[in-house]
């Protein structure tokens, strides 16, 4: 089994027990759209990010608040919150903290599979909800997108080949993800991102946003440049020792065309 099915197959057990807990129902203030921020600029999508299954341990012992303020100060886009316990070291409780202490756009980051897991993000205070098409048959990609959306959500679907990319397109996402990094086998290449940009429609109604392996502001640039208008940016925050600093640098720096 790879880890993206053992991670599925972990979430669907997990799920039984968010049907029991009570109804999160917090209030919190409107906040603006990632879609209409990165069509003006571009921008970084700063993330929460204590550990991965590639990495291990990245940061367990930060501060979530103070670190998620720092990246809302330096002008991240958006902030993205890793949400998954068993692989990843996240909370549910981790997302609430952040979207009470922020005012941006917040993505919660988990291997959505259910309609339960949408609603639960929204409770604790999500703007944004990922939708990985690796891991959904298009038809479920389709449900999930049209209840996000329902809601109130912004959704980003997250591809890593072409197929992936025709499936984000057919349910007319408009934030789509090229993830740098194969979640069958953790390969990354920044490549992905220019060989997928190469088949997107620049139509001015949706954004292309490069996730994952960015390292450099000139990795940001050499994205940009592709046609990215926004970066998703975890494991070099995390370990940055001025990550508003690296946030400041990547906004500004000129795509290499
Ligand atoms: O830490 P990195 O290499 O900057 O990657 C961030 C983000 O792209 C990555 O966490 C991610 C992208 N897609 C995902 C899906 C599930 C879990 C995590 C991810």
């Amino acid at each position: 089994m790879n880890i993206l099915d053992k991670i599925i197959a972990t979430k669907r057990q997990e799920i039984q027990a968010y049907k029991k807990e009570e109804q999160m129902s917090h209030v919190f203030p409107g906040k603006s759209k990632l879609l209409d921020h990165l069509k003006k600029k571009n921008g970084v999508i700063a993330e929460i990010k204590r550990a991965s299954p590639s990495k291990g341990a990245i940061q367990m012992e930060v501060d979530i608040v103070a670190q998620a303020q720092k990246y809302e100060h330096a002008g991240a886009a958006a902030i993205s919150v890793l949400t998954d316990e068993t692989y990843f070291k996240g909370s549910i409780k981790d997302l609430q903290k952040v979207a009470q202490a922020v005012s941006i756009p917040v993505l919660c980051k988990d291997f959505m599979i259910s309609e339960i897991q949408i609603d639960r993000a929204k409770g604790a205070g999500a703007t944004i909800v990922l939708l990985i098409a690796a891991a959904l048959e298009d038809q479920e990609l389709q449900r999930l997108y049209r209840h996000a959306t329902a809601i109130g959500l912004e959704v980003l679907v997250e591809v890593h080949d072409e197929e992936e990319l025709t499936s984000a397109l057919a349910v007319d996402a408009r934030l789509i993800g090229i993830n740098n990094r194969d979640l069958k086998t953790f390969d990354v290449s920044l490549e992905r991102t220019a060989e997928l940009a190469a088949r997107f429609p620049f139509d001015g109604e949706r954004v292309l946003i490069s996730e994952s392996g960015l390292r450099t502001k000139e990795d940001a640039a050499f994205v940009y440049g592709c046609g990215a208008s926004g970066i998703l940016v975890g494991e070099t925050l995390m370990r940055a020792e001025d990550p508003g600093q690296w946030i400041e640098e990547a906004t500004a720096v000129e795509a290499i065309k």
